[in-house]
């Protein structure tokens, strides 16, 4: 019987140069700018009401980036990786010195949108398919390793091009879009960036044999995978009209 493989084409990854490779392959064939539901978002193919449901599911992986973060967190003795890895929290959460945070900025862009923010932070009307993608996310920082949980991340190496992308997409196609609003995006370039570089480097030094290497590269699939049906499902549900039952109607909120 053949193998069940998440790689297909497995190649050597006997060195972190090669490694680095695959991961740049991964991303160029299976990274999220790819879907035809940003695609259509981006070249202000989209109605506001299909804007709204992009937001509003997109706030339920917001929000739950710092509690995946602080389960990362957890997951390392070494408190070099800890002091590391906790910016990333105050980034979406803010911190105690009154600095607003990512989810803050993300709130600007519903509000902008007509969305009421008791509605968006109740999380009420996502798609079923967001709330198992998102938190199969957190399960597996959880459940693997830390350097395969860390690897998860990764899909950060490619963030601030379709960061780019979608600010100037959004601002030249959409009224109900200003630079204002896209603030959560111009302020992650920067964010995403240093992260990015922090993961590659920790993937590259600390994957020491191709078994490591190989599950690192897993990981970046499995979280292309996680944003990948996100998207699948605001398609299904938003482009195609096939909301299912009790999710976000745009007609209660037009
Ligand atoms: O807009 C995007 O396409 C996009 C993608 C990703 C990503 O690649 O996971 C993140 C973000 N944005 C983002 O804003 C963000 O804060 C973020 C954190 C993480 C992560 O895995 O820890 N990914 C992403």
């Amino acid at each position: 019987m053949k193998d069940l493989v998440l790689d297909p084409a497995p190649r050597p990854l006997d060195t972190p140069e090669q490694l680095e490779t695959r991961l740049r392959e991964i991303g160029a064939t299976r990274y999220h700018n790819l879907h035809p539901f940003h695609h259509l978002l981006h070249s202000g193919q989209l109605n506001k009401a299909q804007v709204q449901a992009w937001a509003l599911n997109r706030y339920y992986y917001q929000s739950s980036i710092p509690i995946k973060d602080a389960v990362v967190l957890s997951r390392f003795r070494d408190h070099a990786v800890r002091l590391e890895w906790r910016q990333r929290i105050e980034d979406h959460d803010g911190n105690t010195h009154g600095e607003e945070g990512g989810i803050e900025r993300w709130l600007v862009l519903t509000d902008a949108l007509g969305l009421p923010r008791d509605y968006v932070t109740s999380t009420v009307g996502i798609l079923p398919a967001t709330r198992f993608a998102v938190d199969a996310y957190i399960n597996f920082v959880r459940d693997r390793t830390p350097l395969e949980a860390v690897a998860s991340a990764l899909t950060e190496v490619f963030a601030p091009q379709i960061h780019k992308e979608r600010i100037a997409g959004m601002l030249e196609h959409y009224d109900f879009v200003n630079p204002g609003v896209m603030k959560y995006f111009t302020r992650r370039v920067e964010q995403a960036t240093k992260d990015a570089d922090f993961c590659l480097d920790y993937v590259k030094r600390n994957a020491r044999t191709p078994e490591e290497r190989q599950r690192v590269v897993e990981a970046l699939i499995f979280k292309c995978n996680v944003l990948w049906t996100q998207l699948d499902a605001l398609q299904h549900a938003y482009v195609e009209g096939h909301p299912p039952p009790g999710v976000f109607d745009p007609k209660d909120w037009a």
